[in-house]
Parts: C-alpha cells; structure tokens; sequence
C-alpha cells in the first residue's frame, strides 16, 4: 500500500497533494520508524511493550528467539560459551534477521523497532573484534556484507530512541531476567557495550549515525520511566528529537 493510501484510509486526509498524487507532510509522519537503542537489559523490550498500547504504532521486538533457535540450533548460546567460534555465525544470522525486519511490510503509520541493522555492526561485531575475538577474515566478510547492504538497499530510519543506562543496572537487570544463555555474561562486557553506543550515538567520533538522537536516561524504575515516556511521547511519535 503507498503511503498516500494509509495516509487517506487512516486518516480519511484527501490533501491537494494527495490528488496530485505526490506524498503530504502528513504522510512523512504516517510513514515514520523509530528504532530503541540500548545496552542488553537497558528496558527496550519493556518501552516497546509500553508504546504498543498506542494505537497506530507497529511494534517490532528483536527476533532474539530465532537467534536461540534456527532449525534446532541456538547460535546465541554458542556465542556466549565460544564467541571467537561462533560470532561470524551469530552475527550474520542476526544482519540477516534484522534486514528482513527493517524491510517487511508495516503494517501501521509508525513503526517502533529495537534496535537496527546499525547496532548489529557498529556494537556488537565491532566489540567482538576490537576485544579480539572474532578474527580479521570474519570481521572482513561481515563488513563486506554490511556495506553491500547499506550502499544498494534503502533502510530508513527517522529516529533514535537511546535509553541511556548505567552497565551496572543493565547487569542487575540482566541477572534479574535470568536469560540462560547470558548467565555468563561480566559486567565488562556491559561496560564495552555500553562506551561503544556512547562513541556512537552520544559522542558521535565512531560511525555514521542514520537518524536523529533522543537520549532517554533509563536507570529509573519502571513508574519513573513511564513518566518519562509520556514526557517524551509527542517528540518520539512525531518522529524527531527537538
Ligand atoms: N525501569 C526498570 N526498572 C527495573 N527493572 C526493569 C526496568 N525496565 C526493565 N526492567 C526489567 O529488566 C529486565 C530487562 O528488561 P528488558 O526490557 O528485557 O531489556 P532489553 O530489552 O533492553 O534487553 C527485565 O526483567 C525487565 O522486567
Ligand atoms: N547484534 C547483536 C544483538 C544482540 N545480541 C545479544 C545480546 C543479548 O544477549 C541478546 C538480546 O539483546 P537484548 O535485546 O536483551 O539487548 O542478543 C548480540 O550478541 N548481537
């Protein structure tokens, strides 16, 4: 469906625009996705639960259950137990997952998804290499990938919602949530998780970053963050930082 075909069912908007058929301002906003960033544990899935209460919002969680399981395989689970092994495959399997979902069919005006194919690279294959654990021919093949994909497939991306938390309350709330696969996880490894967003999205010297910032410190509990998401709604649905 074109957007001038959403932009009109949803909002029965017929524009001059619209009958010249080229896309209103309106129809930028009806078509707008907003991707959640943040450390494991951070509390995307919870803001994610949160905003799809919303009417008009589609809301896109990681597929983190294909990554435990394709076909009988848990590629997440081996990457924890052997990362140097197991990250290319991990790692190009969640590219993988995350292309199919920037890219299929939304089904609402706005789309709130957690995380990106950005994060994917620019964090945790990034961290995998620079901690010396995914050799250079990998890091190679999965760079040649992504820049393939970035350069020839059009994944747009209005804004970035960053929950902004501290590596020890992540650590807290990963120990919490009892994951089996992350049970191994140190807070070191939060920690370089947590410097690489910081370089990417906050300092901005790392990578290119696709879209505008929304930083949203997330250490609170979860009544002080609801407050906050309600602060910050008209700027997240409207798809802009300011
Ligand atoms: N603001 C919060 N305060 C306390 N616990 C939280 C908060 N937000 C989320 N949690 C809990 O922390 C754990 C991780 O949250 P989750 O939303 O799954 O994080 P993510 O999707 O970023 O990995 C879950 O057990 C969740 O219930
Ligand atoms: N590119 C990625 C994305 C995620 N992971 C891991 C990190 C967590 O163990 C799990 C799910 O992340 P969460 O939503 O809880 O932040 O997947 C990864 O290794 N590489």
């Amino acid at each position: 469906m074109s957007c001038y075909k959403l932009c009109e069912l949803q909002c029965c908007v017929r524009t001059t625009e619209h009958i010249n058929n080229i896309a209103c301002s309106y129809c930028y906003i009806l078509n707008c996705q907003i991707c959640i960033e943040g450390n494991i544990a951070s509390g995307k899935t919870t803001c994610l639960e949160y905003f799809s209460k919303t009417s008009n919002i589609e809301v896109l969680t990681e597929p983190v259950s294909k990554w435990r399981n394709v076909r009988g395989h848990n590629p997440l689970g081996l990457m924890y137990q052997d990362p140097t092994r197991w990250g290319i495959t991990l790692q190009t399997y969640i590219q993988l997952t995350m292309l199919d979902q920037h890219l299929s069919t939304i089904s609402a005006p706005m789309r709130m998804m957690e995380r990106s194919i950005y994060s994917a690279k620019y964090i945790f294959v990034e961290n995998l290499y620079r901690s010396g654990k995914m050799p250079d021919v990998d890091f190679a093949v999965l760079s040649e990938w992504f820049e393939w994909i970035t350069q020839n497939i059009a994944i747009p991306v209005d804004l970035i919602v960053y929950l902004q938390s501290s590596p020890q309350t992540c650590h807290e709330r990963l120990k919490e949530r009892c994951r089996e696969e992350e049970k191994i996880i140190p807070l070191e490894y939060l920690e370089a998780i947590h410097q690489l967003y910081e370089d990417w999205l906050i300092k901005k010297t790392s990578f290119n970053v696709p879209a505008p910032v929304l930083v949203i410190s997330a250490d609170d509990d979860l009544q002080k963050m609801i407050l906050q998401y309600e602060e910050n709604r008209e700027k997240i649905l409207s798809g802009t930082n300011v």
